[in-house]
């Protein structure tokens, strides 16, 4: 099989099988074939988050006899995971594109945490995925209902199931999610149990979790692994480090979706911009001195409003620093910006 790899850390590769004669044709990223965009269109993009990402569709052309696959268009996105790219530069990077679901998995022998799923549910939220939460190991614990029960006082649209891939229970339940066309990714603590979920689903043990450190003479850099699987329901799984351990992005609609019972009561609050501290007529102290609202779940309300209100600033003085840059250059693009090299595809066989 050929795998291949490029320096930068989503890789564009396409799913399809290698066809020897094909003229454009819209095609999944993910796997196998080599795609090179040619440089006039990667001169003329900026952003990140403009060049194709794992699970995104393209418009490709494959010319007979050539491994390489060339990149034409990039279909618009239906949803889109994203996270700050790492750097000075107000950029995102795409984790994953057109992700239908993405489970959220804990596992029920671990430290029970409904504070760190609801940033999951922030993060996973703002990408415009349907999140769904996957209880793993349950058959470690006792009563994985009380926990059922617990998430569901948090979330109560939130689909809930415990499952445990040792025993083959809880499979029926994720049907519905693993419908054909379907595009699923799983993101959780290390060690809660993703990748044997992914084998379990799939049938058979999948080589999809290592990432391989090389050097070359060019440097180091990271060998992409599979990052596409295509499961017996007809279902796609993708499984990139980044999904894995999704962070917290600076919009806000994850935050207010995670949190809109809180929205709501301070939607009542009888001053629009009632700071929920010594005010009258709050709504939700109310609630809160009632034991309608869980004070550490109020907490972590306003923790993470402020961790994206900081991400949000950071955001825009990295945005304000790099107009001023661009400015002294005259309106040209960054040298050290989006080097043509770091799209450059290497090819390893295994
Ligand atoms: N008892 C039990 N153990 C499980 C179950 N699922 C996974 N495990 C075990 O949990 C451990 C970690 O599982 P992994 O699938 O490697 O976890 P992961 O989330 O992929 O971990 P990272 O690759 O570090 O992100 C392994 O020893 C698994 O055998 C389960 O349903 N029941
Ligand atoms: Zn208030």
């Amino acid at each position: 099989m050929r795998r291949c790899r490029r320096r930068a850390r989503s890789s564009p590769r396409l799913a399809s099988s290698r066809n020897s004669a094909i003229s454009t044709a819209s095609r999944r990223l993910g796997e196998t074939d080599s795609p090179r965009c040619p440089a006039n269109s990667l001169l003329s993009r900026r952003r990140r988050g403009d060049y194709p990402a794992v699970g995104d569709w393209v418009a490709a052309e494959l010319p007979d006899g050539d491994s390489h696959a060339v990149i034409h268009a990039l279909l618009p996105r239906r949803t889109s995971i994203v996270r700050r790219a790492a750097g000075s530069r107000p950029d995102e990077q795409i984790i994953g594109a057109n992700i239908d679901t993405v489970f959220i998995v804990v596992s029920l022998n671990e430290d029970w945490n409904l504070r760190r799923i609801e940033r999951y549910l922030i993060a996973v939220q703002d990408g415009g995925a349907r999140p769904v939460l996957l209880l793993t190991k349950a058959d470690l614990c006792e009563e994985p209902e009380r926990y059922v029960r617990e998430a569901r006082a948090i979330a109560p649209e939130l689909p809930v199931f415990p499952i445990s891939a040792l025993q083959d229970l809880g499979r029926d339940a994720l049907a519905p999610f693993l419908v054909p066309g379907a595009t699923v990714g799983a993101t959780g603590s290390s060690g809660v149990g993703k990748s044997t979920l992914l084998n379990w689903l799939a049938g058979e043990s999948r080589q999809a979790v290592q990432g391989i450190r090389e050097d070359d003479a060019r440097g180091r850099h990271t060998t992409t692994h599979r990052e596409l699987f295509v499961l017996p329901s007809g279902a796609v799984w993708l499984d990139t480090p980044g999904m894995r351990e999704l962070q917290l992005w600076e919009s806000e609609d994850g935050w207010q979706a995670t949190f809109s019972d809180i929205e709501a009561l301070a939607a009542s609050c009888r001053f629009r911009d009632c700071r929920h501290e010594a005010e009258q007529g709050c709504a939700v102290r109310e609630a809160l001195s009632g034991g309608e609202l869980d004070p550490a779940r109020y907490a972590n309300y306003r923790k993470t409003e402020r961790e994206l209100a900081r991400l949000a600033q950071k955001e825009r003085r990295a945005g304000k620093r790099v107009a001023k840059e661009a400015a002294a250059r005259g309106g040209k693009p960054a040298a050290g910006g989006m080097k043509q090299k770091s799209m450059r595809v290497h090819e390893v066989e295994d």
